[in-house]
């Protein structure tokens, strides 16, 4: 490809390729309701959080991470699309500069946003999250579209804990949470076979990507995006924009457990 295309190819956030060459499963994808494939034999998603399993909130640079004790089954989920049970490791969001994106799915072309990722590992067939990474069946990871509306009551524990980890590298403990507060009620879901959408992209991840946002308002969002990408006296750069762009479907269908 000419010098320009491959230039695009490289976004500054990631420095590696947008795409994994030879990369038939990547992620993030748009997600066409009208293409997806009802499957009755998709179990209904089972979550059980411990919220004293909650350990610290850490800004990686990347996004805000809060991060779980995994080292035991107390906070898992089973069922859906699953054939294990997987253990919750950290959850964390992508958002943008404005309302107008930010999200990494898209449904029907939409962007939300903000996208919540509770990220799971199958702990009965891997020994460690680092080698469940690497398998194609490793990681599971729940999707929550958020969306501009009412204050999110649960979610603004959170947000009062971020100024304190406003620059890259700093952590806050963060000792009881229960995530479960920021899922929809509603339990329909989409799932497909993807990647992690940063580095190191693995083909690792059963997405499993909620039909109903969460509601959250336009302060909860500000919040996020007075985060920074970079460490204490660098020369600051908000963090926003922290979404991956749209990578091709190729040989995949996307399921849907609700007609
Ligand atoms: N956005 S996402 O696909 O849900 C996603 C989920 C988890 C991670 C965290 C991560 C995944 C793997 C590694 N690694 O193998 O070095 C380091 C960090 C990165 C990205
Ligand atoms: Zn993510």
């Amino acid at each position: 490809c000419s010098r320009k295309n491959r230039n695009a190819a490289l976004h500054p956030l990631w420095q590696s390729p947008l795409t994994i060459p030879g990369g038939t499963r990547q992620s993030p994808i748009n997600i066409q309701w009208r293409d997806s494939v009802y499957d009755p034999f998709l179990k209904p998603l089972k979550i059980s959080y411990d919220p004293t399993t909650c350990l610290h909130i850490w800004n990686n640079g990347y996004s805000f991470l809060v991060e779980f004790d995994d080292s035991t089954d107390r906070s898992i989920i089973v069922g859906g699309p699953l054939e294990n049970q997987y253990r919750l490791k950290q959850f964390h969001f992508h958002w943008g500069a404005i309302n107008d994106w930010g999200s990494e799915h898209t449904v029907d072309s939409k962007f939300y946003p903000a996208e919540l990722h509770l990220v799971h590992w199958n702990a009965v067939e891997y020994p460690s999250f680092e080698e469940a990474v690497m398998e194609g069946n490793g990681l599971a990871v729940i999707g929550v579209f958020l969306k501009l509306g009412a204050r999110h009551e649960g979610l603004q524990t959170l947000v009062d804990a971020l100024p304190a980890v406003k620059h890259k590298d700093t952590v806050i403990e963060f000792d009881v949470f229960d995530p479960s507060c920021l899922l929809p009620s509603c339990p329909d879901y989409w799932t497909y076979a993807g990647s992690l959408t940063t580095p190191p992209l693995t083909e690792s991840v059963t997405w499993i990507i909620k039909k109903k946002p969460i509601e959250v308002d336009e302060d909860q969002l500000e919040a996020f995006r007075m985060l920074l990408f970079t460490s204490d006296g660098e020369e600051e750069k908000r963090m926003v924009d922290n979404f991956r762009p749209l990578q091709p479907l190729m040989d995949r269908t996307v399921r849907s457990s609700f007609q």
